[in-house]
């Protein structure tokens, strides 16, 4: 538990404003001096290619746990990994149940006054409380969202009196849709894990150590009526985590990942779960698996909401290259908490936390 809860002390947060409030105010005090720290002049650097949203790698775990097809969706799930660093995956065995009740209860938890929700943001032992951003700099531009951050694995160390407790079945004595989300959560990542250290002859020890730690965090992306187009709800980033699970709440589109210099629209299959690479599992394949680099973008009139799942190593942990035979190292051991407070305060600048872990 000790070690867990220092997770909350890697990162530093600053308060920021409440999205959610500064998007429902009327247009005319939604000046541009207001928006400010959300205009991002450069946005449209990149080009966007929608035509590849089709082509993002799909695997069956199904499949992957039957040992007649397992050979052959094994091969889709290392060309995803290898090559897109990220993928949906079909058949998850996460009931529809469990991820209906958390759907439901993030949504009304984002639809309570704001007091309501800022008396649950200020409790100390959560990550990142409800209007709170990491921040590098003083002029850093703000993402178009509101986040809640909390440590759902293991067990031990939750401390689920934190958690909001509105609405009631978030966490009640007889309803419980975020425990049961994040428990259903970490069978998938196991499974998952198994898969990918069998995959690169892993031991399962130490794939296991690598993903004992779960954060789950809530994103409510609000819309943006005057300037969709030049704000962010999620800046470039690469995920500090092992490997991280997304589910979209609802139906409203928003993320694109970073794929030969552009970014590629995801359009998930809607039983799908997604899954990213993160920086651990580069690091720890010495690059053959890549971190996926990804943003959200905004819409003018409908709110976002997702739930990612961030599976990481012991904070007080190291990650190492794991390298077959006469393979050159081209990444650094290092220490789970250092590469976090790193990865946390270069946040805006895309896979560039990365750099931080390679051999020079
Ligand atoms: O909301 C999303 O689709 C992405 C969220 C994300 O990238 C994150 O939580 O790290
Ligand atoms: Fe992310």
């Amino acid at each position: 538990m000790a070690s867990e809860s220092r997770l909350s002390q890697v990162a530093t947060t600053i308060p920021v404003r409440n999205v959610q409030a500064l998007a429902a105010c009327s247009a005319d005090e939604l000046t541009a001096e207001a928006l400010d720290r959300y205009i991002r002049p450069d946005i449209d650097q990149d080009a966007v290619h929608e035509e590849y949203s089709d082509e993002l790698p799909v695997v069956d775990l199904g499949r992957l746990l039957n040992q007649e097809s397992w050979e052959e969706e094994a091969a889709k799930l290392k060309f995803a990994c290898e090559e897109w660093g990220f993928f949906q995956v079909l058949n998850h065995g996460v009931p529809e149940e469990v991820i209906g009740n958390v759907k439901r209860d993030m949504q009304a938890f984002f639809q309570l006054p704001l007091e309501v929700k800022n008396a649950y943001a200020q409790r100390p032992g959560n990550l990142q409380g409800y209007g709170q951003a990491y921040v590098a700099s003083e002029d850093q531009k703000l993402d178009w969202a509101d986040m809640f951050c909390i440590i759902t694995q293991p067990p031990e160390a939750r401390d689920i009196k934190l958690w909001p407790a509105q609405p009631l079945t978030f966490r009640s004595a007889y309803k419980k849709s975020l425990q049961d989300y994040s428990d259903e959560l970490k069978k998938f990542a196991h499974s998952i894990a198994t898969i990918i250290g069998k995959i690169l002859n892993i031991e399962p020890q130490l794939m296991g150590d690598n993903y004992a730690v779960q954060a789950l965090r809530m994103n409510y992306y609000p819309p943006c009526t005057s300037i969709p187009e030049k704000v962010l709800g999620f800046s470039p980033h690469s995920d500090g985590s092992f490997f991280t699970i997304l589910t979209e709440v609802n139906s409203v589109k928003g993320l694109q990942i970073r794929r030969h210099g552009a970014w590629i629209p995801v359009n998930p299959h809607p039983k799908s779960l997604l899954v990213n690479v993160g920086d651990f599992l580069e690091i720890m394949t010495n690059g053959k698996y890549k971190s996926i680099e990804h943003r959200v973008t905004i819409n003018s009139h409908m709110e976002r909401l997702s739930i990612s799942a961030f599976n990481n190593p012991k904070i007080d942990g190291v990650v190492s290259p794991v390298l077959g035979s006469n393979e050159k190292t081209l990444y650094k051991t290092v220490g789970v908490a250092d590469y976090l407070k790193h990865n946390l305060s270069n946040k805006l600048d895309g896979k560039r936390a990365l750099d931080y872990a390679k051999v020079s």
